[in-house]
């Protein structure tokens, strides 16, 4: 492990969120292995996204915003796992990284918290949604294009103060991390995922380490979730082959069914007014082709001027 020592170091971001699911994994570990807790470390680390409050996150741009100086850790030695939110991660990872764990996910779908209304459908025309993410943006917009979506950054409890100050009438968070926080009394309600189609990777916490580390990788084997891994796999291939930036609005989720994976994914303009989406199916054994298959398929269907067209 890190520097000779016996102790294992997880690195991880600052947020409540993400402290709390370095907890999980530290636990975890602590459960699957019998181990001491104190031999496990959590090193909190500063990252681009986290420093940059004052900028949408599409204007600062660039993969990697809330990773980079976690996976640069990685690589050095000085942490020997990376604890991060599936969604959050890049596409690409540097050369000698790799996704080692997928925990098994939790509820996916995006929980509605709402101040006017307790649902999308009730807020009253003219009503301000706040919400950062594209995604969300756009779904908001494309079911309820009478009222008006705002940016809203920082991290969950910095929204819920926002609401709390009527900045806005309702916003969007993810019940997984509601529920990670202990704040899921918050949601009034949880919104059907044909309506709100959850971004790839929600829901998913994982584990990033070096590749080839055997030391590490036994460690967090007794986590692993296969079917988490085999529906995240789909939903990252999807991503990559739609080239998935920070300026596109993607919603992709796999569920697997026995041998079966069911994937949906979504791609809209960030107004919302025009959608693509796919439904299809295939073996458990290769979720990366049924992904980028369908990822391909709806860059072809919206056709190049589709991306282009606000970026
Ligand atoms: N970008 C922040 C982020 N990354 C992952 C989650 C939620 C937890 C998860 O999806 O596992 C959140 C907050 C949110 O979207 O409400």
């Amino acid at each position: 492990m890190a520097q000779g020592s016996e102790t294992v170091r997880i690195g991880t971001r600052g947020s409540p969120l993400a402290l709390a699911q370095a907890h999980e994994v530290r636990d975890r570990l602590v459960a699957a292995h019998g181990m001491a807790p104190e031999a496990i470390e959590i090193v909190v680390i500063s990252t681009k996204g986290d420093r940059v409050q004052d900028r949408e996150l599409k204007e600062i741009g660039g993969k990697g915003l809330f990773t980079e100086e976690i996976e640069a850790q990685l690589l050095s030695g000085d942490i020997d796992l990376a604890v991060h939110s599936s969604k959050d991660m890049p596409t690409k990872l540097p050369e000698g990284l790799a996704l080692t764990a997928f925990l098994e996910r939790e509820d996916p779908r995006d929980a509605f918290i709402g101040k006017a209304a307790p649902t999308l459908d009730a807020l009253p025309r003219g009503a301000i949604v706040g919400t950062s993410s594209l995604r969300r943006q756009a779904l908001v917009r494309r079911a309820r294009p009478d009222v008006e979506v705002v940016g809203f950054r920082g991290n969950v409890q910095t929204r819920l103060k926002k609401l709390e100050d009527g900045v806005a009438h309702a916003t969007l968070l993810a019940n997984a991390g509601l529920r990670r926080l202990g704040m899921a009394d918050v949601i009034t309600d949880l919104i059907a995922m044909d309506v709100f189609p959850p971004a790839p990777g929600q829901g998913a916490i994982c584990i990033e380490g070096r590749t080839g580390d055997t030391r590490t990788d036994a460690l967090v084997a007794p986590l692993k979730h296969i079917a988490t891994e085999t529906a995240l796999t789909c939903e990252r291939a999807f991503l990559a082959a739609l080239d998935g930036s920070c300026r596109t609005p993607i919603a992709g989720h796999a569920r697997i069914d026995g041998d079966t994976i069911d994937f949906f994914g979504t791609i809209l303009t960030p107004d919302g007014t025009v959608s693509h989406d796919i439904a299809s199916s295939g073996p458990a054994g290769d979720p990366e082709t049924l992904g980028r298959t369908a990822g391909d398929e709806l860059r072809a269907r919206a056709g190049a001027g589709f991306f282009e067209s606000w970026t």
